[in-house]
Formats: C-alpha cells, structure tokens, sequence
C-alpha cells in the first residue's frame, strides 16, 4: 500500500492539474488562465507522455520523475464562480523546469515508441487516480466527537476474562440474587467481566485503596459492574470483623460505603437495586436522597424512611432523627446512596453552607447594584426560617466511595459539592487532603508535569468513579490527580449501543408539536401492526411503545404536554422543580422506569403489583400515560424499562455527551431501540442539522 503510494502521489498531483487545466500553472507549460481563453499547444497528458520518451537517460517508467507537487495557483471552486473572492489568495505557482526538455511540439512526429508511452502514461494516471479514490475512501474521517470526548481512553484489553459471574466465586448469596434479578443463565457483559477480573483481587501495588474508572456505553451495566465487588467486600469485612468489635461513634448514621449520584431518581433507582442484590447476604442499604422540596423536618420523607430502617434513633411522633443522643446507633447503615449535596447536608448538619449562601447573594445583590444604580435591591437576606441542625452522619468508616455519572459530578455544577465530601472523608478518615479552588478542574490541561503541577491525590477509601462518557476535563483532571487510576473501558465506549437505531425526522414547517404528535402516532401504528401480525402467527401480543420525548426548556415540556394533552395522549411532564419530584419516591415515574417498586416496602410493593396488573385502559394512551416529556434531567443513569422503544430528540441537544446520555434510555441492556432527532431538512438551521447527522453517524457502533 505505502509503496503504491509513493508511487501515486507524484502522479496524482500532476493528474489533478491535468484534469484542471482551466486553473493551474502547469509545470514546464503555458500558463492557461480559463478554459477556452488559452490555446495550450497540447495537453499535460501528452506532453508528460513526450516527455516520457525514452532518451536514452534513465526515465523509465520504474522510476518516474515528475515535478514535485506544484501548489495550485488557486482554489478550484474559485474558478467557474466568478465574482466570488476565492478561499485562497491566488499565487502564481513557480515555473518548475520540467525535468526532460520536451521536442518542439510542431517538429515532432508522434512515432509508435511515443504512443505507446503516451498509453502507459495514461494508464498510470487512471490507476493512480483509483488508488487515491480507494485511499480516501479508506481513511478514517477525522471525528467530529474529538472535542467532546477523551478519545484516548482505549478499550481494555478483553483477552482472558471471566464469562460466568462464577469466576472469581461470588459469595452464594450474592450470586442467588444477580441471578434472581437478571435469571438463571445470565452472562457478565464486557464491563463486568473487567470488574470481575480487576476489582475482586486485593491491589497489586503497596496501596491499600483501589482506585479505578469503569467506563462503558449506556445500558451496558455498569452499576452491577460496581456494586458486585462493592457489596462483596462489605460483607467480607463485616464477617471478618463482628460489630462489637468496633468503634463507638458519636453520629447517627456512620455508612461504610457512599454511592453519588447527581439526581434523587437515580440515587432512588441505586439504592433500591442494591438493595436487592444484597437481600440475601443482608446489608443495611439506605437512600439518603430525599426530594428537593423545603427544608423542613417534617416534610422530610427521608426521615421517615430512615426511621423505618434505622428505628430507634428517630423520634417516633415528629420523625426526626435524635441527634447528638450520645447513642450509638442501634443498626448499622452499610451502604448510603445520595446526592453530594444531600449528604454535605447530612455530614456537616443542614444549613451548613445558608451563610456562605446569604455572603454570595449579598456579593451578586451589590455587583447588580453598581452596575445599575437605578434599581437598587436590598442587600440583606429576606428572613428566612431555615431548620439548621447539627450533623448527624460520620464518616469514619467510610471505605469505598462511589462516584456515578463522574462526568457529571466532576463539572463545574457538582464539582465542589463531590470535592468537599471527598475531602470531608479523608480527613475524617485521618488522611486530609489538598481541596482545590473552585473550578480549577476544568482548566486542567493535559500537559506534562513540572514542578508546579498538582500533586496526587491519595485518597484513603476505595475509589472508582464510572459514566458512559469520559470528557476531556475529566480524563485530563484524572490524570493530573490521579495518576495511577485504573481505566477499565468497553470497547465500545462512546458510541451508541449497537441495539439502537438512529433515525432523522424533519420538520414540516408548520406546526412543531403537531410533527411530534404526527410521530408518535406513526410508532404506535407500526405497533398496531406489529400486534395484528403476531396476532395471527398465535406469538405473543405486542405491546404499545412508550416514547421518551427530550426537550431543552421547561417551557417547551409544559406546551408539548398541554398540545399532546389537547389531542387525546396522555403525558407525563417532568421538569427540574416540578411537585411531583417533591415526594420523596420516583412514583411519577411509575410505568417507565425499570422496577420502580424495588426500594418500597413490602406492603407497599404489593400494592404497587396490585396497581400494575392490567387494567382497562391501560394500553390506551388517553388513559394511561405513555409518553414522557422531560428535559436532560433524566437523561443520566436512570433505567427505563424495555416498554421503552422509543426516544425522540426535538431539540439539539447541548453537546453529543447530553446525545449520548439520552439517546441512551432506550435500547439497553441488549434490548432493541429507536432513536429519532428531529431537525431542518432544508432553509435556515440545516446546516446545523446536518453537522447534528455527521455527529451522530461518528456515535453509530
Ligand atoms: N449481565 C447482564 N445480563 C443481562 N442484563 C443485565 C446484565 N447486567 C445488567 N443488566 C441489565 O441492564 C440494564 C442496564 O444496566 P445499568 O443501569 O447498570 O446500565 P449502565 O451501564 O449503568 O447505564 P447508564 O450508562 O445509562 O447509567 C439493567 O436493567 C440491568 O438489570
């Protein structure tokens, strides 16, 4: 190939001359100018053909001198638009000597030897041009997601890795729950089989703590890659070490191992897996992640929760934890699942950070201020009655901390909430470490290390982070801090899961949410049919797809439900600040996400059985809601169910990490699935959509 191309590449220069002849220098020729007003006494070709003569000297064809590659004197699209201000500036190409003086063209007579020349010549020229199609055609596009993922991050290698969740051996009753959740004959997918390969031996290295990333594309099952080894350690330690035999701690609450996650849902949706996958080995898993609503003891669900599981450290009528009863607790919290925020709040007491707040605010009021005098505000806070308490978790024993969506928790809207916490816990743990200034990760820079460079961070826990999308801030912050983390990467990260389909939907013109209705009638039509073919093969019915329909703004969500709303279809609308989230549980999720009655109790579990037979109506979508609007809210590690077939992107997203993350809520765990993107065909915004289609393509496995 390479040999082939050393060949070709002097001949194609000259070939792309000679097929322009309107508008280049030719080498050792006539300048023409445009085709037509230059009369070239013969053409490239033949005149390269003359000049291919044998002579005597050594220009055989074997060794092919051809003027090396003369810059074309302008652009070539420049030419047949005349009027247009060509993309290159125009500069005359040096005359090169050609390198055999050609016969003077009208005393030559063209004899057999030339003509044979003239055809070998020609065939080189149209061979040369058919390797430079095959070699363009072969070459890797350069990838337009450069800017937006580390591609570095190569896939680990795959060679020797369990294929059963046999091996390394589960404890039996870790491994009877994987298969109750997953079944009988169920199969480690890539990233588990790396965690089951690399997370269950004891670190290698002097270090006590392991430290690693697991990174895989959506859906691929990246929470049971980490909480095996997670859930299998905890129970190891507690049965090596007795709970008489530790500390008395002055907190409440003293987990052992801490799961982030950025949304309450998703915190919800983790506990209450793990909590299943330890049934029988029975850890104590807790969600600390109560809703977003107003922070008052008694509407704090959680509370309620935590007393259900902890008992006796909460005040039975009021629902509050007792703090600072001087008790020790009389159950033990193995596993604690929130958000960083939530447990900030739970570590340092609520209200730890209202003052900084208050500071902040008055700093914005004043900066508002002097830029515009004439609507000057009050500088103070508004009195607000806020329940400030004291800390009620410690974090002593904390020994594996889990961070989900890193990518998330890592950016500039998480990032200091997920280093303090961090940082609470080593110093808790008696090893402080450096916090740094808010917002440095971001600027890290990918750079070799000088003496000004940061300085690792060790931290004195078990750390693993995990997110289907590794951006550069992140991998760059990692290798800065992190020098001797483990990557464990799927080969197929960054890129769709290959059971998703992608599909361009144009609009119309017209009405927008009308196309978006138009849309999902169309997918439940194509069900309808789905049901009336299996229907007489005697298979089993087909159900009618639920559809997740992604939008940027709230605004846009509350108008899509309401127009939807006006045609007959049913719609959950979930926003940021919407009451519904204000509950505590991810009820108004119920019907889309997958298991959403894990974490409940049990009466409550069976009622919610109760509420899922079917009903009347409840495949009719004016009834029952199958359609769900949101916006990149719930686009981050939440498992829908396989109901949902269907995700329908209306607006661009941010950046192909959010794609990637929405895209990513249908077609998992090995389950069929359509992506739609809707966008211009043609006119104003086209353009974009086309860069959206080339994005897109790039993400297709
Ligand atoms: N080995 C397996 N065999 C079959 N199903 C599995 C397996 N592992 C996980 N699953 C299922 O795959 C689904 C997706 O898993 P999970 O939510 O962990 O994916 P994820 O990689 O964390 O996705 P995301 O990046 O969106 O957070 C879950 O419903 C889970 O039960």
């Amino acid at each position: 190939m390479s040999s082939a191309l050393h060949l070709v590449h002097p001949v194609r220069n000259v070939s792309t001359r000679c097929i322009h002849t309107s508008s280049v220098s030719l080498a050792g020729g006539r300048r023409t100018t445009r085709k037509g007003s230059a009369k070239p006494t013969s053409s490239l070709s033949t005149r390269l053909a003359k000049s291919l003569q044998p002579t005597g000297k050594a220009n055989k064809l074997g060794s092919l001198h051809v003027a090396p590659a003369a810059r074309p004197s302008f652009n070539r699209d420049s030419a047949p638009h005349r009027g247009r201000t060509p993309k290159e500036p125009s500069v005359a190409a040096p005359r090169i000597p050609s390198p055999i003086p050609s016969l003077p063209a009208k005393t030559q007579k063209k004899d057999n030897t030339s003509r044979n020349a003239e055809k070998k010549h020609l065939a080189v020229v149209a061979h040369s041009e058919r390797v430079e199609r095959r070699a363009t055609l072969c070459k890797p596009p350069s990838n337009p997601l450069e800017e937006h993922f580390d591609l570095s991050t190569s896939s680990s290698p795959t060679s020797a890795l369990p294929n059963d969740f046999t091996s390394p051996p589960l404890l039996p009753g870790l491994l009877q729950s994987l298969r109750e959740t997953l079944g009988d004959n169920s199969k480690p997918t890539g990233i588990q089989a790396l965690s089951l390969k690399h997370l269950f031996n004891q670190p290698e290295s002097e270090a006590k703590w392991k430290e690693c990333l697991l990174a895989s594309e959506t859906g691929s099952g990246k929470s049971i890659a980490y909480m095996l080894p997670l859930l299998q350690d905890l129970k190891r330690t507690e049965l090596q070490s007795p709970c008489s035999s530790r500390k008395l701690l002055s907190r409440s609450l003293n987990p052992r191992a801490l799961i982030l996650a950025p949304t309450h849902e998703l915190s919800r949706q983790l506990a209450g897996f793990a909590k299943k996958l330890s049934h029988n080995i029975k850890l104590r898993i807790m969600c600390a992640s109560q809703a977003n609503s107003h922070s008052s003891a008694r509407n704090s669900k959680t509370a309620s929760k935590m007393k259900s599981t902890i008992g006796d450290i909460f005040d039975s009528d009021s629902g509050e934890m007792t703090i600072g009863s001087g008790r020790p607790p009389s159950h033990e919290v193995d596993l604690l699942v929130g958000t960083p925020m939530k447990l900030l709040e739970l570590e340092r007491g609520r209200g730890w950070n209202w003052e900084q707040r208050a500071r902040e605010r008055a700093l914005r009021i004043s900066a508002q201020n002097a830029k515009d005098p004439d609507t000057t505000q009050e500088h103070s806070d508004p009195v607000r009655k806020f329940w400030v308490d004291e800390p009620e978790m410690g974090l002593e024993n904390v020994e594996w901390v889990i961070v989900d969506e890193a990518d998330v928790l890592f950016d500039p809207d998480f990032e200091e909430s997920t280093r303090k916490l961090l940082a609470d816990i080593a110093s808790a743990r008696g090893q402080p470490v450096p916090v740094l200034p808010t917002s440095s990760l971001s600027l890290i820079q990918d750079t070799p290390p000088t003496p000004d460079s940061p300085q690792p961070i060790s931290y004195p826990f078990n750390f693993l982070l995990t997110s289907a999308t590794i951006p550069n801030s992140l991998s760059n912050y990692l290798s800065s801090y992190h020098p001797t983390l483990i990557r464990l990467a799927s080969p197929k990260l960054h890129h769709l899961p290959s059971t998703l389909r992608t599909q361009h939907a144009k609009w119309t013109g017209g009405n927008k949410d009308a196309d978006i209705e138009r849309r999902i009638r169309r997918v439940w039509a194509e069900d309808a049919l789905a049901h009336a073919k299996s229907a007489l093969l005697g298979a089993s019915p087909v159900k009618l797809s639920k559809i997740i329909v992604f939008c940027n703004k709230r605004s846009k969500v509350e108008q899509l439900s309401a127009f939807l709303g006006s045609r007959g279809i049913t719609c959950v609308a979930l926003t940021g600040d919407a009451d519904s989230r204000k509950r505590g549980n991810n009820h108004h999720l119920d019907g889309f996400l997958k298991s959403a009655d894990l974490f409940q109790t049990s009466s409550a579990a069976q009622a919610s059985e109760k509420a899922r037979a079917p009903k009347a109506g409840s495949s009719n979508p004016a009834v029952t809601p199958h359609v769900l609007i949101t916006t990149s809210l719930l686009s981050r590690g939440l498992d829908f169910g396989p109901e949902i077939k269907n995700v329908f992107i209306v607006d661009e997203p941010r950046n192909m990490i959010d794609f990637l993350h929405r895209a990513g809520r249908a077609g998992r765990a090995g389950e069929a699935g359509n992506v739609v993107i809707f966008g211009r065909g043609e006119g104003r915004g086209s353009g974009r959509t086309d860069e959206m289609r080339k994005r897109v393509s790039a993400l297709v496995a």
